[in-house]
């Protein structure tokens, strides 16, 4: 089979970057078209360049119907109004569209999620790491076996100081995972942030923290605190290359799927679909 043509859309943000420079390394996709805003500074530069991996003689462009001309899939870590447009445009043209973006809200979800019920193979995570959603998984089997009675649920994450949505895209999937876990639906009992006089901790509540500054790529903790004692579950993000390695094995992965929504739990064949 030919090696799969993927946009980068983002191609100058952070994620964009890391993601340019891998597709170079990586057998089996190539780098079709880098896109940015248009106005953005990076626009005409070489996107290897760019992206600290060499000289690739492809450019950033804003034209978003010449660089999805010809191409497999779209590779998506943007913000949240564009992840929505770029899923309609999937649709239209059959691509896989993996979705790295977070902060969407429930309607841009929904939005997302029709455009996989019309022709778009979309992969959607809030966090496209193996160790996250292997993460996710021992989270569900702790919140299955600790009594709710005894065992409080709080998840606590640090981000870099550019990060732009609370509480972050992976510790909402692992509030998700928690939840299940425990048999109940996140918005019946999440806690998303705290502030004044709040009263004591509901029962059974899962409770969020964000924390933001410096350069950190991404820490998670899910904490079960109990009386006498406390789980910590804890994974650490050294280097952006682990999203973006998740990134091009969903695109591989869904290359051979029919349309419709996915998460990196399906591709990485660990449990049973939820919410990224
Ligand atoms: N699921 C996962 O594993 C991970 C998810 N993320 C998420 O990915 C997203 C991006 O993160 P990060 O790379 O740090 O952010 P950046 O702000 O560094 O990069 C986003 C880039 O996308 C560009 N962009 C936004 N809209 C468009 C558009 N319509 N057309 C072209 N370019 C556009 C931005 O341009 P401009 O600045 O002009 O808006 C910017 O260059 C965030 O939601 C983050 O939470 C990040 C890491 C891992
Ligand atoms: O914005 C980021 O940087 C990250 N965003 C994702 C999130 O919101 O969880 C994934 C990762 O933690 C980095």
């Amino acid at each position: 089979m030919n090696a799969m043509r993927l946009v980068v859309v983002g191609a100058a943000g952070r994620m964009g970057r890391t993601l340019v420079a891998l597709i170079k390394e990586t057998d089996g996709v190539v780098l079709h078209a880098a896109v940015e805003r248009s106005g953005a500074l990076a626009l005409g530069l070489d996107a290897g360049i760019l992206a600290g991996a060499g000289h690739l003689g492809l450019s950033v462009g804003e034209d978003l119907d010449a660089a999805l001309a010809g191409a497999d899939g779209i590779i998506d870590f943007t913000a949240p109004a564009t992840s929505v447009a770029l899923a309609a445009r999937a649709a239209e043209a059959g691509l896989v569209h993996v979705i790295g973006t977070t902060g969407c809200s429930a309607e841009d979800d929904a939005a997302i999620a029709r455009a996989a019920g019309q022709g778009a193979r979309i992969v959607k995570s809030g966090n496209m790491s193996l160790g996250v959603n292997l993460l996710a998984g021992l989270v569900e089997l702790a919140a299955r076996a600790l009594p709710a009675a005894g065992f409080d649920i709080e998840i606590a994450e640090m981000h870099h100081r550019h990060k732009v949505d609370a509480p972050s895209g992976t510790a909402l999937l692992l509030g998700h995972a928690a939840a299940a876990g425990r048999g109940v639906d996140l918005g019946d009992v999440e806690v998303l942030s705290r502030q004044g006089h709040t009263g004591a901790r509901p029962p059974g509540a899962i409770g969020f923290a964000a924390l933001r500054g410096g350069s950190v790529i991404g820490e998670h903790s899910v904490i079960f605190a109990a009386d006498g004692e406390r789980l910590e579950l804890v994974h650490r993000a050294e280097d952006r290359s682990i999203f973006a390695r998740g990134a091009l094995r969903a695109a591989l992965w869904a290359r051979e799927r029919p349309a419709g929504l996915y998460t990196m739990q399906d591709v990485l064949g660990l449990s049973a679909p939820r919410p990224g």
